[in-house]
């Protein structure tokens, strides 16, 4: 009798003590428990649930209903939280300077080392931001002979003629790709000089050629973030879940950009025995950023390197010898540094811009009232921009409007600054890891959170607040005007505008992006107004950086 007692002892003790460790401490004990779960299964399955959603590119939807369902702090996996508020919320996290997760590293490494955005760690990242900050800021770039130069350029000899002769032809345009091209064309020029970027407007194939590489990528960069050993393991065991032509899309996008990085340096090396410099080649970023890392590096070898306290998988390596001083190599990142921070400034300074550029116009084109005050508006810029340059007129005689007087405009304002609301370009996780301090941290109404919780605040459900942004759906560009809506509420709104994030790791590049689409829907509605062809597939895809589902949006331009 003893001898079959003990056995059933012994399991039910070992049934009890599996209840206890995988059903109970989980539901009772974990030190999130007093959270509200966005789905049953988070506290005794974990990431499962979330995980799932994210690859079936469900994230913002489910995250944006569960805040609705369980208020602005929710529990979204076995240790991560989604935040939905500015106090105790976006102020505390990214204001309070949150460190990031890995999940950037994951996804947006590049040439095999961390870039600025990708650096987990705040000095590393800060002491490289104070290399170029400068030259983001407003009035650099507001002033920036070399941004003045190649807007002349870039518009007269590019864009408006383009646009000009669509209107002529009356043809249908898909202008998202056409917004990826000249925001690709504007970002390249003044990181690398008018003369070593890139072309896109004319040269359709290598427009469709990198495009091509750069988007067939995204269905597979989940992986990346969220699952990186899964790629890995799987890619050993020759059964790989992420295609070759990813890792050929990565290196032919690195090589791409890095061919643009030797060109400023050759046009630097020579930039002496030109006669008279045209001002729009100037290499402003990259020259920048490429003195300040090697003044940083010839003070500290280590300053501005990404520390990796974790095991990370990075999406790419290093694949040659990069700089061909010979500069990189194993020891000596720099180089590799350099070009991958100015890769991640054109991925993130074209796409970004040309998304909200698609939207503004999808909006614009279902009201023709709006283009007209719009267009009211922009006739009183001194010069006004008119295209074609009237009889008699020559492209010497073309100026664009000074950038600060474009900014002044308050309708033009109100427009953008709807569009980015509303059709925000990364509406996504913004993930950040909670710092181990005494006590906890405090997030919506709960406190003693630990350290080292995976935390996230999203633009798209800040901007879908009612209270703050009444019927949040509508495209509604007068919320933004004063004598619409009162200056006590416009403060409120502006402090949940979330578009370009917040605290030190806020978008480098948001005042650029801001001038450029106001300059472009500046020109365009100055001179013709716009008309939906074909909007099928405009929905936005739920990710971290949104695009239209279809990738295109069909316009006709028709001059005014
Ligand atoms: C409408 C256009 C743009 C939008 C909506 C946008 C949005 C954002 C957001 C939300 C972040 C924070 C992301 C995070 O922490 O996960 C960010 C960061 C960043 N953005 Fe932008 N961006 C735009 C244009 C640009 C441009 C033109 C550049 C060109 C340089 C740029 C470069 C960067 C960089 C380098 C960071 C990382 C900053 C850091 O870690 O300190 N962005 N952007």
């Amino acid at each position: 009798m003893a001898g079959s007692t003990i056995p059933v002892l012994a399991f039910s003790v070992l049934v009890l003590l599996a209840g206890y460790k995988f059903i109970y401490a989980p539901l009772f004990q974990h030190p999130l428990s007093h959270i509200p779960s966005a789905h049953w299964s988070i506290p005794i399955f974990g990431d499962v649930w979330i995980t799932w959603q994210r690859y079936k590119e469900r994230n913002n939807a489910v995250t944006f209903a569960a805040h609705r369902k369980h208020g602005s702090v929710v529990r979204m996996a076995a240790n991560e939280l989604a935040v939905d508020c500015v106090d105790n919320g976006i102020r505390t996290i990214y204001a309070g300077g949150w460190e990031k997760h890995a999940w950037y590293p994951q996804r947006f490494a590049s040439y095999g080392v961390m870039n600025m955005f990708s650096t987990i760690h705040h000095l590393p990242h800060s002491q490289k931001k104070r290399t170029i900050a400068n030259v983001y800021s407003k009035s650099y770039i507001a002033s920036s002979p070399q941004v003045a130069a190649n807007s002349h350029v870039l518009f007269s000899q590019r864009f408006l003629p383009l646009l000009d002769q669509y209107s002529k032809t009356g043809e249908a345009v898909d202008v998202h790709d056409l917004n990826n091209a000249m925001a690709m064309d504007f970002m390249s020029a003044f990181q690398f000089g008018l003369s070593s970027s890139t072309n896109f407007t004319q040269d359709v194939a290598k427009r469709k050629e990198i495009m091509h590489h750069y988007h067939c990528r995204r269905e597979f960069e989940f992986f990346s973030a969220e699952l990186p050993w899964v790629k890995t393991l799987t890619k050993r065991l020759g059964i790989p879940v992420v295609p070759d032509f990813f890792d050929v899309a990565n290196l032919t996008i690195e090589d791409w950009n890095a061919d643009m990085c030797r060109s400023a340096d050759d046009y630097v090396a020579k930039q002496g025995s030109i006669a008279s410099p045209f001002p729009g080649d100037e290499p402003v970023v990259y020259n920048q950023f490429k003195s300040g890392m090697l003044k940083l590096r010839a003070k500290d070898g280590a300053a501005g390197k990404a520390l990796s306290s974790e095991q990370l998988i990075l999406p790419t390596t290093r694949h040659d010898a990069l700089d061909k001083g010979g500069v990189d190599n194993a020891d000596d990142t720099t180089t590799a540094e350099i070009y991958s921070d100015m890769l991640d400034q054109l991925g993130a300074g074209h796409e970004t811009s040309a998304i909200a550029l698609t939207y503004l116009y999808w909006e614009m084109s279902q009201r023709p009232e709006l283009m007209k005050a719009l267009r009211k508006e922009l006739l009183t810029l001194t010069p006004p921009i008119q295209w074609p340059l009237p009889t008699g007129f020559d492209l010497k005689d073309f100026n664009l409007p000074n950038p600060k007087q474009i900014d002044a405009l308050p309708l033009l304002n109100a427009i953008v600054m709807e569009t980015l609301r509303l059709h925000t370009p990364i509406p996504g996780i913004e993930p950040r890891i909670s710092p181990y301090i005494a006590g906890g941290s405090t997030l919506g109404e709960y406190s003693n959170i630990p350290g080292g919780v995976r935390v996230s605040a999203m633009p798209y459900t800040l901007h879908r607040n009612e209270e703050v942004f009444p019927q949040p759906n509508s495209f509604n560009p007068s919320r933004w005007l004063p004598e619409h809506t009162s200056e006590e509420q416009l403060k409120e709104m502006n402090r949940w505008f979330w578009a370009f994030g917040s605290g030190g790791r806020m978008c480098i590049g948001s005042h650029l992006a801001t001038q450029e689409i106001k300059l472009l829907v500046a020109a365009i509605y100055s001179n013709w107004t716009t008309e939906v062809i074909d909007d099928e597939g405009i929905e936005e895809i739920d990710a971290y950086t949104t695009r239209p589902k279809s990738n295109r949006l069909m316009l006709r331009f028709a001059h005014v």
